[in-house]
């Protein structure tokens, strides 16, 4: 058993929204982690890069959604640091180079799921952590057809496995929002803690 629990949610949070704090949510509570990061991107690796805010402005969007949260959460700034395409293996190697004797769980949404085994490196980064993975709306857990896919509360903390997540249930995309506020500077998209959007307007962001 490895001492210390952390779960890692990467993301370009481009705005940031409740979808996401959900899921973080979900996962302290289903897998006890003792923390739980949210890791900002400089470049996510398979999408073109959709212009708007940098990675200094995401991040500023990002405290504030934490900024009413409750619970063990922090954002961890490295892969911003770095710089370039933010390859998930480069993080895992860093994080546990730095963090020895931690178990490592990487949480996402299901939509990430079919590039899973594509992504740099991918058998590295599966000695380093898990996956946990909560389907995203209109995403059936059957249809995942992940070979030994657990409950998260089967979770042993040991690299490799992969467990599920429930639903979060909140049918948000960044890209939507993004598209939302873009049609109606004015109008509230639903979906944003009331100080991301405010910080999104005071920074005249996605029009
Ligand atoms: N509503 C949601 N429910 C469950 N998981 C989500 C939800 N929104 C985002 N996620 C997950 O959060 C992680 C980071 O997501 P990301 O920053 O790419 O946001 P996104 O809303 O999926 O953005 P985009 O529309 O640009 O793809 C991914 O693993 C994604 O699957
Ligand atoms: O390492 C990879 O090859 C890789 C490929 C695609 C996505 N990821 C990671 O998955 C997370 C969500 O990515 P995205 O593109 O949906 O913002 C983010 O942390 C990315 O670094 C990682």
């Amino acid at each position: 058993m490895t001492s210390r629990r952390v779960g890692l949610l990467g993301g370009a949070f481009n705005p940031p929204h409740d979808g996401h704090l959900k899921l973080a949510r979900l996962a302290l509570e289903h897998l006890e982690l003792d923390e739980l990061r949210f890791i900002p991107t400089a470049l996510s690796p398979h999408k073109p890069d959709p212009g708007g805010p940098a990675g200094p402005v995401r991040l500023r969007l990002l405290e504030r959604l934490l900024e009413a949260a409750d619970g063990p959460f922090r954002i961890e700034t490295l892969e911003l640091a770095r710089g370039g395409r933010s390859y998930t293996v480069d993080t895992l190697e860093d994080l546990a180079a730095r963090e020895p004797g931690s178990g490592w769980i990487l949480i996402m949404g299901s939509d990430q799921l079919p590039g899973l085994s594509h992504w740099h490196r991918a058998p590295r980064i599966f000695q380093l952590a898990s996956v946990a993975i909560s389907p995203r709306p209109g995403t059936r857990l059957d249809d995942l057809a992940v070979p030994g896919l657990r409950p998260a509360d089967q979770w042993s903390g040991r690299p490799g496995e992969r467990v599920w997540l429930p639903p979060t249930d909140l049918d948000l995309a960044s890209t939507a929002l993004r598209g939302r506020l873009a049609a109606d500077p004015s109008a509230d998209p639903g979906g944003l803690p009331p100080q991301v959007l405010a910080a999104i307007r005071s920074e005249n962001l996605y029009r």
